[in-house]
This record gives C-alpha cells, structure tokens and sequence, in this order.
C-alpha cells in the first residue's frame, strides 16, 4: 500500500490504476493531462477562485486519471472541490457522492446549483417528484445530472442498484466518492452498518474509480477504509494534509462541577468580551449534547441581549432552515443571528467563512467530534477561538456513555457469535480527555499527534511550527495550572467511578446474560474497570491517566503536583442523569410534598392524603385540568424579564417553543422510532390523560434561587408521570417494557412505586438542569419525548448513536437502576 503520511506521486498512466491481476477493465478512457488545464479552468470559472488550495490540485489531477484516491485533510481545506472539479471535468457522465447527512447534502447541492451545476440528490427529504425525476434522468442510461449526492441507505437499495447497472452499461458512471469516510470503519467515531456495504460497489462496477474523504482518521481508520471500499493496492493515490489549524487558538475552561446557571454566565461573559474586543458582534456556535440545553441557553443568550438561536433535530426543518440563514446572514441584520446553540446535529458541511468562536458547552464524545466540531471555526484563515467546557463530573458521565454503548455492542457482537468491536470509540474519548487534563503539552501537537503525526514535543522550534502561542498552554501556561486545580478531586471522581462500575455491572451480579469474559477484556473494562481493578482503578486508574505525560499523550495535572484536594463540595449521587448541584443540596434539600393525583392545585405546604375518588370525575371538577387537557403542559407563567428583546418579529421565543413542541424531526432510525413509539401511545390512549395513583409526593426543593414556581413542578411532575404511565401501564407492550427494564414479577404496587420514584428523579433533574420556568419546561418536554420513545422495544435494544440517544440511555439506566432497587427491596422508601 502507498505510504500513508505523504503525498504520493500520482501513477504515470492515464489509467486503468487497478492492478494489472486484478479482473477489473477500465469502463472508458480517461483524460488525458490537458485536463490538468481545465481542472483550473473549471476552479476559476465555476467556483470563482483563483489558485488550488494545498494539495488541490494533486488530487485532482490524480482525480482525473482515474486513480482510486484517497484524501485526508483538516477541517476546512476544500475537500469538496477534490470530487466537484473532477466530476465537472468529464465530458459526461455522472458521479456519485455518498454523504452521510442531510445538512452537508443540502448545504452541497444549494452552492452548486447556485453555480448551475446540474446536481441532484436523494434523501429522505427528495420529494416524489423530483425523485421522478432522477430516477427517469437514470434509466436514461446517460444521466444529464453531473452529481449525484445519495445516502449510503438508498445507494444500496435494489432500485437504486439497477439503475445504476444501466448507466455502468453506457459507460456513464464516472466516479464513486464517499465523502466523511471514516463512518465506514468500525474504528471511526460516527460508525455506520450501511456505510460498511459500499465495499460492494468496487465489485458490481470495476473499472469506476473510487475516491474517499475524510477530515478525521487515525492511520488505523484509514486502512480500514481502503480495505473496506476495497480500494486499488497499488495504485493508491493517498493524501495526507497536515492537520494543524494554526489560526485556531484551543482553550479549556476548568470547571469545578456542572453549574448551569454560572456555565451560561460565564458563556456570556465569554461571548460579549470577544465582541467588546473586536468592536463588533461575531459569528460562534456553541456546541451542547442535548437539545434542552440548546433551548435554554439560546433563552438565556437572548434574555441578555444576543442574538442567539437554538439548533437540533427536535425544531422543524423549516425552523432549522431559517436559523441557518439567519446565522449565515448575521447577527446585524434584521433578525440576523450571531450565535447558534447546537447539538452536533449543526457540524458537518457547516461552511461559513467568518465563525470567530466555537464553545463546547459539555465534552463531545469523541476525539474526532472535537476536532469536526471546532473545524467550523475559522475557516477563511483567520484567527478564531475553541473553548472547551470540562469537568471531571462531565467527563465521568460521558465515559459511561460510552461505556454503555460499547458495552452493547460487545454484547450483540457475542450474541452473534461474530469479532468482538473494536474499541475506538473508548480510545477515542480517553485521548480527548487526555486532551482536557493535559496542561503541560500544547493543544495543537496533541490534536496532531492523536491523529498520526510524528512530533517530538520537546523540539521547541518544531512545537512553535505548530503554535505560536495559539493554545492556552503555550500563552498562558502558569494560568492553565492554576485554573486546573478548580476540578475535581481525582478521590471524588474515583468514587464516582466506583459508583458507576456498580452501576454497569449489575446485570452480572443478577445473574443476567451479559458475556463476562467479554465485558471485563473489552472496552468497557477500560471505561470501568472490573471488581478486580477497582481498588486500584479509583486510586490509580484515574491518576494513571491523569499522569505528568512526556509523550504526548499524558495528562499533565496539576492536583497531582499539589497533592489530593478534597472534594470541593458533599454532594449525594442520585442517578445517571441527574446531576445534583453542590449548593442545592447543601442548602438542606428541603422537601414539600403535594398529592401525585392528576390534580394541581394542592397546597405546598401541607403533607395531604386525599381519599382515593374517581379520576375522571376530580378532573370533570378541575378547570385547570382541563386546560391542561388541551395544551398538556406550560408553565403558567414565563419569567418576563428572561425575555429576549427578540430582534426577530417572526421568530420569538415561544413560538419557537411552539415550533419544538410541534417538531417534525427528521430523518434518522432512532428518530423514526420516536414517530411510530408517539403514535403508538397516542394511538392506544384516546384521553390525554391517565388516573395517576392517588399518593403523596416530596419534591426535592433546593434553595436555589431559580425561579421555577412549585406550581409549575407539580405540573412538571405530573406530565411526566402521566407519560411513564401511558408507556408503561397503558402502553401496547407494557410486559414486555417491563421486562426489558428488569422487572418481570407483575406488581401494580412495585410498578407504581419504581414510575414514581423515576419521576422524581426526571423532575429533580429537569429542575436542576434548568435556569427559567422557560427552560425547565423545555426539559420537561423533552424528557416526555424521550419517555415515549420507550414504547418502542426496539429503543431498548439498539440505542442508534443519534443524538437523542444518549438521553434515552440515561432514562433507561436510571428506569432499570430503580426496578433493581426495588427488587432488592430498597424501592420502598420513595
Ligand atoms: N482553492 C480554493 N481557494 C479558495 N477557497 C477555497 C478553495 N477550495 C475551497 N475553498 C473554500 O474553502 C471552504 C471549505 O471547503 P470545504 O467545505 O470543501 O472544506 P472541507 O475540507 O470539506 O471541510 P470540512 O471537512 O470541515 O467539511 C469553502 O468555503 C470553499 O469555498
């Protein structure tokens, strides 16, 4: 195979560039090197710029020749015209891109059409009519369309395949590229099982050229996927670009546990000072992980006088389209917006010139997440920041995320009898946070160290190649130490981890079927350590990795220079998901109980147990609960002063609200799920509501501060309730839900209890995540979205790595957390 770290000399011939064994015959001749001299024809004249960027034109011309090539370049480079010049150069004929998402589709095929680039593309989005369209441009055999931009789902479907055959027939199918390679391999970050049948393609069509791109891979990922696509051997056109992004200043925020309300504090603080600094306002994304999150934030922003959007799956397309303009026309303008609060639904193919800062408001969950993400910044050259928001808290809850997920994957792995997976994606997130803790090694050699360069970090002159004081460390490495010492104990945090090496091994302990053998030598072995390694993994585990490093790799901590500190505040641990803030807890947690029926109007104050009545009459009796009928849940009334002075008429926060309430989310496995799991409760349940069981309730009521009325909780508390109800005691498959959560004995007393206590829990949690009535609300409804996708089995047996689904993993962790409780009898005191 060609060497993988540098630019390799195109082959001499103009084709075939398969090896001369292999069966494969060129389908039809190549141009010749004149069309070297179109190539930049086509890039001034086409795509108005004046001279290749990097390696451009390499692989272009290699491009041309038809050599197989495979590109690996940043964030940013101009990936897209090493595929876009080449298909334009062919007299005819059209080339098929694989892209992996929708937003980089549409963002593609919107800029060349506005070139008049005759390009299609098929998605779940192609309407009936244009998808007529294409497939009667197809059968043609001779496609007038020059591109086309499919997902790998409905390139390999038989339709698609055959038509395909008639245009491979008349020699017109030009080029096969996949765009975003690494989802290929199973060593990649964003793996995906369709992405691994296009090695297919080089089978069913030889001769056609295949050219891979991608912005992240290891050396590891990137022979996976040359032997995946099947790719020529020998005649290889590899390209591996430099991956620094030297105008990029990566900073890391310490952080001493996840305080929302002080974490968008300080992101404002953050974000004026960068526009008090320029003079201006400017461009940034802030990354969250989930979509209540973004809400909230993007509330808060606003209320404070920024013009800032939310960004994810859960708001309408139309919604997303019109932020997206909004952001790419600027925040100056009427209704223009400077700072879009995402999930990473806003990423790939995201190409505005001018983002001056990218904030990571929580930790990705990979490695190659990070740089994807903070690649959108700064992409016409100048400086931009990336800041990074980490906790170990934070850190600690992604690992066991990842945990999760590899641990089911090692698990379906074995059922199937097949290799076990690999464990990249576990790898992948330890690197990152060996990135976070690391305050010794600049920021730019470790990104470009993880991804395969050679560097000596003790060559001063070769380290300042790669920043001239361009990462907090390298400009401020005294301040770095200093503020490290903010996080978490490593002590606190190995306590936690003990905690959650419980947590993932209880199926084990109950004699459920996961493989051990497997469980404790995979990855999650890594993550959480097995009983054997505890001891040692809380003491040294984390320290092992939060080590003084010389390699590259290490973590730098300052704690350790400095000896253990305590933890900074006692904290109780409630469950996945719930994050319990140091300062409510200590301010005495104090509980008021009102009555679990459906009614709303209880008093607070007072412990009341009503004589159980008939539901449906209590609600004929309830005004309020009529309402509530008809719009199920918000809250009374919204704090005005959070308000945003919206500079945008159209598009105030609660319709935007109103908006995500009536989202239409797009496509997606797990999102289609969502659908059909909605339908089916709404289906099976003609009223809104269902008969709660008529008990007391405390609320954890922690002086906060916040201003979320105990009004608005109770409502809080009993839409979620309702909805665990509905999915399940109502629900279609409700035995079978309770099986999978870990419950099989059919208790209504238990069933009850476990749905009450999991209320609690989602509700403390939706309180102590949120800022405002506002966005405790927008919790709330999320996590009700979430609860009835668990009427979905399937939801419970394969998590999709979609955004939600690290959400619905928390509420499943913590629904099966309390069947065990109760099972082992401690359920009762809820
Ligand atoms: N030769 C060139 N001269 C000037 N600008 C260019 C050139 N080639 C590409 N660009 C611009 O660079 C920007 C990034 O291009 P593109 O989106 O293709 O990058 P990419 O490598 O695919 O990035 P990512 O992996 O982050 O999606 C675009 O705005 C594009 O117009």
């Amino acid at each position: 195979m060609a060497s993988s770290s540098s630019l390799c000399t195109p082959p001499p011939v103009s084709y075939p560039n398969l090896p001369p064994s292999s069966a494969v015959k060129p389908r039809r001749l190549r141009r010749t090197p004149s069309a070297a001299v179109d190539c930049h024809f086509i890039l001034t004249k086409v795509f108005g710029h004046k001279e290749f960027k990097g390696k451009q034109k390499a692989i272009v011309d290699a491009a041309v020749k038809g050599a197989d090539v495979f590109v690996l370049a940043p964030t940013g480079m101009g990936k897209s015209l090493c595929f876009q010049i080449p298909a334009l150069a062919d007299d005819h004929g059209i080339t098929v891109v694989v892209s992996p998402l929708l937003a980089l589709m549409k963002n593609q095929v919107t800029k060349l059409r506005e070139k008049h680039v005759q390009v299609v593309a098929l998605n779940s989005e192609t309407t009936p009519e244009e998808k007529k369209d294409i497939i009667k441009d197809l059968s043609s055999g001779h496609p007038a369309s020059r591109l086309l931009y499919i997902t790998p789902e409905k390139l390999c479907s038989a339709e698609m395949l055959r038509l395909l055959d008639k245009v491979y027939e008349q020699r017109e199918l030009n080029r096969f590229v996949v765009d975003e390679a690494h989802c290929i391999s199973e060593w990649g970050h964003d793996f995906r099982a369709e992405y691994r049948r296009l090695g297919m393609f080089r089978e069913k069509y030889p001769g056609v050229p295949i050219m891979a791109l991608t912005a992240t891979a290891t050396p590891l990922v990137q022979d996976d996927i040359v032997k995946s696509l099947k790719m020529s051997d020998e005649h290889l056109f590899k390209v591996v670009h430099p991956f620094n992004r030297a105008n990029l200043y990566y900073e890391i925020q310490y952080w001493s546990s996840p305080y929302p309300v002080a974490q968008m504090a300080e992101i404002f603080e953050y974000i004026s000072n960068l526009h008090a600094k320029r003079g201006r306002a400017s461009s940034g994304i802030v990354y969250c992980r989930n979509r209540a999150t973004c809400d909230e934030l993007a509330a808060y922003l606003r209320g404070k006088g920024l013009n800032a959007r939310p960004y994810h799956k859960g708001l309408k397309s139309s919604v997303l389209d019109k932020t997206l303009r909004d952001w790419e026309k600027g925040g100056s303008g009427d209704g223009g917006v400077d700072v879009v609060c995402s999930t990473i639904a806003f990423g790939l193919g995201i190409d505005k010139p001018d983002v001056r800062y990218i904030i990571h408001y929580d930790l990705p969950k990979s490695f190659e997440g990070y740089y994807q993400e903070t690649g959108r910044a700064g992409r016409d050259g100048s400086p931009a920041k990336c800041v990074l928001f980490y906790s170990r808290e934070d850190a600690c809850k992604v690992r066991k995320l990842v945990g999760m997920s590899h641990d089911k994957r090692v698990w379906a792995a074995d059922s199937a009898q097949g290799p076990p997976p690999s464990q990249r994606a576990v790898d992948s997130l330890t690197s990152l946070i060996n990135f976070a803790e690391a305050d010794s090694i600049c920021r730019h050699v470790m990104i470009c160290k993880y991804f395969g360069e050679a560097i000596d970090i003790h060559d001063e002159a070769l380290v300042k190649k790669y920043c001239n004081r361009m990462c907090d460390v390298c400009k401020y490495p005294d301040k770095v130490k200093r503020r490290k010492l903010k996080l978490a104990s490593e002590e606190y945090i190995g306590s936690q981890i003990q905690r959650l090496e419980r947590d993932v091994r209880y199926d084990d302990e109950e004699g459920g079927s996961r493989p051990l053998s497997r469980q404790s030598s995979g990855a999650g072995a890594s993550v959480f350590q097995s009983k054997q390694q505890v001891g040692t993994s809380v003491n040294s585990g984390w320290k092992r990795n939060f080590r003084d490093g010389d390699d590259g790799e290490g973590w730098g901590n300052a704690n350790n220079v400095n000896g253990p500190k305590p933890p900074p505040k006692i904290r109780t641990y409630v469950a996945p998901g719930v994050v319990q803030t140091p300062r409510y807890m200590q301010s005495g947690g104090l509980k008021r109980s009102f009555s679990a029926s459906n009614e709303t109007n209880a008093s607070t104050e007072t412990v009341r147990k009503q004589p159980k009545t008939d539901y449906a009459s209590r609600l004929a009796n309830s005004g309020r609960l009529q309402a509530l009928r008809t719009k199920p849940f918000r809250p009374p009334l919204l704090n005005t002063s959070n308000r945003a002075p919206t500079t945008d008429a159209n598009c105030t926060d609660v319709e935007m609200q109103r908006e995500n309430e009536a989202a239409d989310i797009d496509e997606g496995e797990l999102v289609q799920t969502d659908r059909a799991a909605e339908d089916t409760v709404s289906r099976r349940s003609s009223s809104p509501l269902v008969e709660l069981p008529d008990d007391d309730v405390e609320l954890e009521m922690p002086d906060s501060g916040k201003r979320i009325g105990v009004e608005v909780r109770k409502e809080g508390f009993i839409s979620l309730r309702q909805t665990l109800h509905k999915v399940f005691m109502f629900g279609e498959h409700a035995t079978q839900t309770w099986e999978r959560a870990g419950l099989t004995i059919d208790d209504k007393d238990a069933k009850n209890d476990i749905l009450k206590c999991t209320t609690r829990q989602l509700e403390f949690s939706a309180h102590t995540m949120s800022v405002s009535e506002e966005g405790y609300h927008s919790r709330c409804q999320g996590t009700i979205r979430l609860i009835k996708t668990l009427a979905n089995l399937e939801v419970w047996d394969h998590r999709q790595m979609l955004e939600d689904s690290e959400e619905t993993a928390e509420i499943v962790q913590l629904i099966r957390e309390t069947c065990r409780a109760r099972r082992k009898g401690k359920g009762k005191a809820i």
